[in-house]
């Protein structure tokens, strides 16, 4: 029975000419292509600006893109060809892991472009290998527990105020109690469950272009995400005073309407202003488009320029929203 349903799966995925691991890292990669090109996107970097960074440009992400892609695929095979409790995959995981965040640092000149991407999408690429071999759906929560699951007891194991911290995160978890990204995986991240899939639901509700729709996620996720990167160059005041600013904008109908938009362009300045930049939030946007696309099952909703962001919307957008 199990022979005959492993055959089953993988002579569905030859039928798809793929390997299912690739499929799976190329959601991945796209997010982060499609979250660097975005713009405008407050302090961060974009296509068309460098945000509050004096080292880092697009091409640095398209660089640290490139040295990181292979990890997500090995991540994700890794997944696939586990066998037992999901908990000792993650060391796995982490082992390949590592070896791409010295390849990011390469490839970067030791500039800290996607660390936390690499961690993140790098456990869901290989949560989202695991269920695949076992035939199961990909949902959102079918990804997000199974992270969960693979990082249960993370937090307690890595951040601690008994020993000296050794990252950025360790220290502000000293400081603040601030878990940054291990939180949000080992939490099976709430934050995109909800604010960025909600917020991309809302988008797609309206047919919204693709870029205006990763804006708005984007600003849904400032608003949530206890972001230690805002929380290590700016402390919890500055925190604060973004993710207020992510409401406000939020409430003048954030990306979806012109004032919105304007609202947006205006935070972009004075984040530069004040040499603040949510990188936490920027990953966890590429992370959205990466498990939408894993949902969706195809990369066709976020590539085709100027469409509507749904999948499913085969008419031009018709794209109006009243605040
Ligand atoms: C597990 C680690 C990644 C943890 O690293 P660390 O101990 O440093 O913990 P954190 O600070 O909590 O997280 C590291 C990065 O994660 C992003 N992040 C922060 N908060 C959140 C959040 N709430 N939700 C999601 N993601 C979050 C953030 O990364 C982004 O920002 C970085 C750029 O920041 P910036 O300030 O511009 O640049 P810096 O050089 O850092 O500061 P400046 O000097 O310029 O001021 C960039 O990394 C973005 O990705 C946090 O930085 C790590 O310890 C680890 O174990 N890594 C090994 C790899 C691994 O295990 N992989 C497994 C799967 S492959
Ligand atoms: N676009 C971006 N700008 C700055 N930091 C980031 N971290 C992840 N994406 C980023």
């Amino acid at each position: 029975m199990e022979f005959a349903r492993r055959t089953r799966v993988q002579k569905r995925a030859a039928e798809q000419s793929l390997e299912p691991w690739w499929r799976i890292g190329s959601a991945f990669v796209a997010g982060a292509l499609l979250e660097v090109s975005t713009h405008p996107k407050p302090g961060l970097v974009t296509a068309r600006s460098n945000g509050a960074h004096r080292d880092m440009s697009l091409r640095t992400f398209l660089v640290s893109t490139a040295a990181i892609t292979p990890c997500f695929y090995q991540c994700a095979e890794a997944g696939w060809n586990h066998v037992g409790d999901p908990t000792a995959l993650l060391p796995l995981v982490r082992e390949i892991g590592r070896d791409y965040e010295a390849a990011l640092l390469r490839a970067t000149g030791g500039v800290n472009t996607q660390r936390g991407l690499l961690f993140s999408a790098g456990i869901l690429s290989a949560a989202a290998g695991l269920l695949s071999r076992r035939n199961t759906d990909l949902t959102a929560d079918a990804l997000f527990q199974k992270a969960a699951a693979m990082t249960r007891g993370l937090c307690d194991r890595e951040l601690s105020r008994d020993r000296a911290p050794a990252t950025a995160g360790e220290r502000l978890f000293v400081r603040y109690g601030a878990r940054g990204i291990r939180g949000e995986v080992e939490d099976g991240f709430p934050t995109l469950s909800r604010a960025a899939l909600p917020a991309l639901a809302e988008a797609r509700a309206v047919n919204a272009p693709i870029e205006r729709a990763l804006i708005h996620v984007l600003i849904s996720l400032i608003a949530e995400t206890e972001d230690t990167t805002v929380l290590w160059r700016g402390g919890p005041r500055a925190l604060e005073w973004l993710r207020a600013e992510a409401r406000a904008v939020l409430d003048a109908g954030g990306a979806l309407t012109s004032q919105g938009l304007e609202a947006i362009h205006r935070l972009d300045a004075a984040c530069i202003d004040r040499g603040i930049s949510p990188g936490g939030s920027a990953d966890l946007l590429a992370v959205t488009v990466g498990v939408q696309t894993l949902v969706d099952g195809a990369l066709t909703a976020f590539g085709v320029a100027g469409s509507a962001v749904s999948a499913r919307s085969s008419r031009a957008p018709s794209y109006t929203r009243t605040p």
